[in-house]
């Protein structure tokens, strides 16, 4: 099966802009797709990366559509002979059993949910599923799944469910990931902080502020 993971190279992860510069939002961002893409070679599929603008990228093939995130997924899925998998860039806690999980099922359109109401991995297996991404795209995911009279999979997955929006969602990385993205927030100072609420990152190494 072959698993597209689409890939923005335009400056990705603005959401953490008040921890991490441009260019380590830049790095950050390509260590979460190593690893994602490592897992998904691990499960012995062939992933191919849907980037928004060319990158230098020797792990696995790389197609660059600079069309918007749900247009350059639709002419994937639309091209589709047989079923496509769909595993974003941002899923640094996923392991090779969670995707299995996903990419073993059989309905025609299989969902896994984000924190924060994303699709984070899905599997279709017919051409009349298209996708609609951002907002809570998972319901609407699950209702033209519905609509289209296809048969839907659920997968409830911890690790496929956390993705990198915003900076609290680092805490969950330094918990349980062990990584390339781990490995990178801790080679650049960042540390988890605990206190009497909730656990939080901090950065230990700053010497200047993030500019953008
Ligand atoms: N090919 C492609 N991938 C995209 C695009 N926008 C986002 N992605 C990828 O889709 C997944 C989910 O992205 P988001 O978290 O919504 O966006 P982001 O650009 O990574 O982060 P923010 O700038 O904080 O919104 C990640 O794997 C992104 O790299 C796009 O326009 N084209
Ligand atoms: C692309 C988008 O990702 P999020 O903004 O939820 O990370 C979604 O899954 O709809």
């Amino acid at each position: 099966m072959r698993v597209i993971v689409p890939f923005d190279a335009r400056g990705p992860k603005t959401r953490l802009s008040t921890l991490l510069d441009y260019d380590d939002r830049n790095e950050f961002a390509r260590a979460m797709l190593r690893d994602v893409v490592s897992v998904v070679q691990d499960t012995g599929r062939d992933p191919l990366v849907l980037s928004s603008a060319p990158i230098e990228f020797e792990n696995c093939p790389v197609l660059v559509d600079e069309r918007s995130l749900s247009r350059a997924v639709n002419e994937r899925l639309r091209a589709a002979s047989s079923a496509v998998a769909v595993v974003m860039a941002d899923l640094p806690l996923i392991t090779d059993a969670a995707l299995e999980r996903l990419l073993t099922r059989e309905e025609d359109v299989v969902l896994a949910r984000g924190i924060g109401g994303g699709t984070n991995a899905l599997v279709s297996r017919t051409t009349d599923f298209a996708v609609d991404y951002h907002g809570t795209s998972y319901l609407d995911h699950r209702s033209t799944a519905l609509e289209i009279g296809a048969t839907l999979a659920e997968i409830d997955s911890y690790r496929l469910a956390v993705d990198i929006d915003e900076p609290d969602d680092l805490v969950e990385v330094l918990l349980h990931g062990e990584s390339r993205a781990t490995q990178w927030l801790r080679d650049r100072g960042f540390r988890l902080a605990s206190g009497t609420g909730r656990t939080t990152v901090r950065r230990t190494d700053v010497t200047h502020e993030p500019s953008q």
